[in-house]
């Protein structure tokens, strides 16, 4: 007998069907547990094009708008600016999963019913978070969110559903949770044909979304395509240009990520490639045929653990893509000395005071992880080292491009560093640059030599030190050493781990859950990442010092 699982999946492949969706190559198939449903080979296509989808059937603000249900409502919040085009899109997902007869059903039922990005987690799970970025950013963004419901969504959303002809409704937060994850885990950005997104034509009107709960498979009910807005999407352009639109596009979302993608996804607005105008297709990025079952997977972007586990509720162990993100704390800055001169400096010289400092960048560092050549050459080169040139005292320091850290950060460091006299010295060198009358101001590269000029670089990677000592004692102090982290990793068994991840002995240990084990994955990644960030640092301090820099 069929399961209700399989009962969804078939009732949604007749719903791609009646609104156009080719599979060519491929089909939609429950993967595992852990990674959910993906797009796996089923036959060979000479052209490599797999899967296409017509673009009228993707979840767009203009769709939102065009709604007969959402749309006149929500067009009068978007122009009074209440609403943007995100939270258009969350609304709606919020809303037609509540309808008893949404056209969207048979995509809707396709989808997860929870998540494992961080916003899900419990408290005790939570808890393995402590110490890292996502744990304060997901607090924030539970906070963010609730009130966000309660302020907004939560009228709204019961309002339509009554004005659907439900004779109650009580929206709950959960709800909102739900679409909020939706569009974070499965939204593109779309380029869509600007002739696509402002449609003038009465024949751009006539398509339908179809439903294929009406009689004979056929729809009793349509959705147009979008329709002109005078206001836009988000990018205005002109007629054959390219509009890029944040959406949904049933089908193609359900490609699974990986580093190495299989495939990838392009808009054929003139039909050339695939005989749909105005879609989006999948095709396979460089073998074919594959061998059959095999999971296509697309790229979401070179994201690092952190990222992954808070939008798409997953990491990769040993991601190639993960970062560190470090920052001097914006309020820390009130209690230096002669704070509002340096935050003058730190605005003329554009500096940053935080930056992101991907494991890649390591390669280029003292303390070259051991890769191979090819991997080598696969990397991301490191930012090109500033060499400023001013009267010319300070030698140019020996470890220009061996210095891992990107010069807008360090900038700042060095600012924020300064010693009284070092700050007077900085403040004379400009002005005999721009004169006594500083007819003009001083350019940012200006400023940035002359600070580099009389401070050089101990201060600053001073600060860096400290602040990746800070942090890595952060770490530590919340969830323990990266060696307990690597042995609770080893002990981890049971069906929510994925398979790799299993201890095949069972020492009757507790198996460790899908989300502690993610957390742990992604906390060790930070661990590491700062250790050997702090290392490339505390070796750049010791050369600086030694060559009086
Ligand atoms: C765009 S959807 C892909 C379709 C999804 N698997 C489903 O069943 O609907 C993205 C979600 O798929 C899952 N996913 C994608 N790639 C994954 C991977 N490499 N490992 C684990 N989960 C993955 C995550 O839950 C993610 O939030």
């Amino acid at each position: 007998m069929e399961s209700p699982e399989e009962a969804k999946l078939q009732c949604f492949l007749q719903w791609l069907e009646v609104n156009g969706v080719q599979l060519r190559g491929c089909k939609i198939k429950y993967s595992d547990s852990c990674k959910g449903f993906g797009i796996f080979s089923a036959s060979s296509v000479p052209d490599g094009i797999l899967l296409v989808v017509p673009l009228h059937l993707a979840i767009t603000a203009m769709r939102v708008l065009q709604d007969p249900l959402c749309g006149p409502a929500c067009s009068a919040l978007r122009d009074e600016g209440l609403l943007d085009d995100r939270l258009l899109i969350i609304l709606f997902l919020t809303v037609e999963r509540l309808r008893k007869n949404s056209l969207w059903k048979p995509y809707l039922d396709m989808l997860p019913n929870t998540f494992t990005n961080s916003l899900w987690f419990s408290d005790n799970e939570l808890l393995e978070l402590r110490g890292t970025p996502l744990y304060r950013a997901t607090e924030l963004q539970k906070k963010n969110l609730l009130a966000l419901f309660n302020e907004k969504v939560k009228k709204l959303a019961d309002k339509l559903l009554i004005d659907d002809g439900q004779l109650e409704s009580d929206v709950t937060f959960s709800d909102f949770l739900w679409a909020n994850s939706v569009f974070w885990s499965r939204a593109q950005n779309i380029p869509l044909p600007h002739l696509y997104a402002f449609p003038d034509t009465q024949e751009n009107q006539d398509a339908t979304i179809s439903s294929n709960s009406g009689e004979n498979g056929r729809s009793d009910s349509h959705v147009s395509k979008p329709q002109t807005f005078e206001d836009g999407t988000q990018v205005a352009g002109q007629q054959g240009e390219t509009v890029w639109v944040e959406g949904i596009v049933p089908g193609i979302d359900f490609c699974n990520h990986d580093c190495k993608a299989l495939a990838t996804w392009e808009v054929d607005g003139m039909g050339s490639m695939t005989g749909v105008s105005c879609s989006m297709y999948l095709f396979s990025a460089g073998q074919n045929p594959f061998e059959k079952e095999t999971e296509i997977s697309i790229s979401y972007g070179n994201k690092g653990n952190e990222e992954l586990l808070y939008l798409y509720g997953f990491v990769m162990k040993n991601n190639p893509d993960d970062y560190l993100m470090v920052n001097y704390p914006v309020d820390a800055i009130q209690n230096v000395a002669f704070s509002e001169q340096k935050e003058q400096l730190l605005e003329a010289q554009k500096a940053e005071l935080r930056c992101l400092l991907p494991r890649s960048l390591l390669d280029h560092g003292f303390f070259p992880p051991s890769i191979t050549q090819g991997e080598k050459d696969d990397k991301c080169k490191a930012a090109p080292a500033s060499s400023y040139s001013w009267s010319g005292h300070r030698k140019s320091p020996s470890y220009l491009n061996t210095l891992v850290f990107p010069d807008d950060f360090l900038t700042a460091l060095r600012t924020i560093a300064m010693k009284e006299n070092e700050l007077y010295q900085v403040v004379s060198l400009l002005e005999e640059l721009v004169g006594p009358e500083g007819k003009r101001q001083p350019s940012e590269a200006e400023v940035r030599a002359a600070v580099w000029e009389v401070c050089g670089d101990s201060g600053g990677l001073q600060l860096l030190v400290d602040l990746l000592n800070i942090k890595l004692m952060d770490l530590e102090e919340s969830s323990g050493t990266e060696e307990s982290d690597v042995e609770l990793l080893k002990k981890a068994q049971g069906s929510e781990v994925p398979e790799d991840c299993k201890r095949s002995d069972s020492n009757g240990t507790q198996p460790l859950g899908r989300n502690i084990w993610a957390s742990i994955v992604y906390r060790l990644g930070q661990k590491q990442l700062t250790r050997l960030f702090l290392k490339e640092a505390e070796h750049a301090l010791q050369l600086a010092l030694s060559e009086g820099n």
